[in-house]
């Protein structure tokens, strides 16, 4: 393993009911509050009304900002830092999925810095402060409700970058998977393939000896593969929207990238797709991993195999490692087919023609990616693969 320090300073207030926390966490941390949340399905579902009666139950100011759009804006985390300033706000509530979370994480960041946020985001300049933040969870998917990424779409620009910072952890999330049973299937899905991608993203890492971590990935996909099938098809089941919930938190927390050098390279190509074409992150994740994953086994299929084995129970009788990690990469595009996720960008109408323009903006550093490090052409190719 690589040296590391491990420090996630996020509570966890998980189950049922758990919603009634807001009165007694958030005057921990602030006494005006920027109450966040996205497109109104939280008003819709009565969460609005709840959260509003709770914060005024604690006695707290609060200004809102909705709209805030799945892939969020970096004009929208433009607003709610005007709406910081203006008010002199002390705390962010972000209600939502992880475009809500992500947005109140650069708001939060932003607010305590004099120039561009879009500094912040692609990493020009290093936070030193940010308002405290909390979340409510409303979707299984991205772990931002207990880590300190953020991710950001420059939309003038086509693109869409990320950045974290030990400053935008949460102080508390709240999850109570019962504020997950509207999600809609189709987002349920993506939810899914991005909890499994942010699996795939750590086991998929360049350093030596990290067996406790591969363990615990392959725990967290065996469990997610187990029970996926079982809630795209009964939404409203709490046991099964429980186990999805806490896997999505334990797949991006921090404890499977303890002492590793990670890959994320199919997020940087997912990014690049979505900051051109605007599609759900988890959909281009579904479309993408498979094709990064037999790219990659053409030069190091070793850990393809190992994961086909250990979480696809393939049988290894006079099989090489290469064949083995074919098999891998079958039944992976074969499990998420059996979900309906994606497969190809032609589900989205992407053709060739912005193919350039993709690969150049997942080139976020000369190559990207650690398992087997990509080039642009790398990259290009992967990409016309997915059409
Ligand atoms: N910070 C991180 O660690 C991290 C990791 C992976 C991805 N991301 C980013 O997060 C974003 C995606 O977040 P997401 O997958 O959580 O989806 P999302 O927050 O974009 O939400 C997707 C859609 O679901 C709706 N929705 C949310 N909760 C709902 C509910 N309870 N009922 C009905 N509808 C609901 C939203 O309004 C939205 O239309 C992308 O921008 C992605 O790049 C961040």
């Amino acid at each position: 393993m690589e040296n590391f320090r491990f420090h996630n300073p996020t509570k966890l207030i998980f189950g049922k009911g758990q919603l009634e926390a807001l009165k007694t966490e958030v005057p921990l941390y602030g006494k005006r509050v920027l109450l966040l949340y996205g497109g109104g399905s939280i008003k819709r579902s009565g969460l609005y009304d709840q959260v509003q009666t709770l914060l005024a139950e604690a006695d707290l100011f609060v200004v809102e900002l909705g709209g805030v759009e799945p892939n969020p804006r970096v004009s929208t985390v433009n607003k709610g830092i005007s709406l910081i300033k203006e008010h002199n706000l002390d705390f962010i509530l972000a209600v939502g999925g992880g475009s809500v979370i992500d947005c109140a994480k650069a708001i939060a960041a932003g607010s305590h810095y004099d120039g561009d946020v879009w500094d912040i985001v692609t990493k020009k300049v290093v936070p030193t402060s940010a308002v405290p933040i909390g979340t409510v969870l409303t979707l299984a998917a991205t772990g931002s409700e207990m880590n300190g990424g953020s991710v950001i779409t420059n939309w003038e620009q086509n693109d869409k970058r990320s950045f974290g910072s030990i400053y935008t952890y949460p102080k508390f999330s709240i999850l109570d998977p019962q504020l997950t049973f509207t999600v809609p299937r189709d987002q349920t899905i993506y939810g899914i393939v991005d909890i499994m991608s942010h699996v795939l993203e750590q086991y998929f890492h360049a350093s030596e000896n990290a067996q406790l971590q591969e363990r615990i990935g392959e725990s967290i996909l065996r469990t997610v593969m187990e029970v996926a099938p079982k809630l795209v098809n009964d939404l409203e089941n709490y046991a099964y929207r429980e186990a999805i919930m806490l896997n999505g938190t334990f797949a991006l927390n921090g404890i499977l990238s303890m002492g590793v050098k990670t890959d994320w390279a199919t997020h940087m190509m997912e990014h690049a797709v979505s900051a051109v074409y605007d599609i759900p992150h988890g959909g281009g994740l579904a479309i993408l991993f498979p094709h990064w994953m037999e790219y990659v086994a053409a030069t190091k299929p070793e850990k393809v195999a190992q994961l086909g084995v250990r979480v696809f129970d393939l049988h290894t009788e006079g099989k090489t490692e290469a064949e083995l990690a074919a098999e891998t990469v079958a039944a992976l595009r074969a499990f998420w087919t059996s979900i309906d996720a994606p497969q190809k960008l032609a589900d989205y109408n992407i053709n060739d023609e912005q193919l350039d323009l993709m690969a150049e903006r997942a080139m976020v550093a000369p190559t990207i990616g650690n398992y087997v490090p990509l080039t642009k052409e790398d990259v290009r190719e992967i990409l016309k693969r997915a059409l």
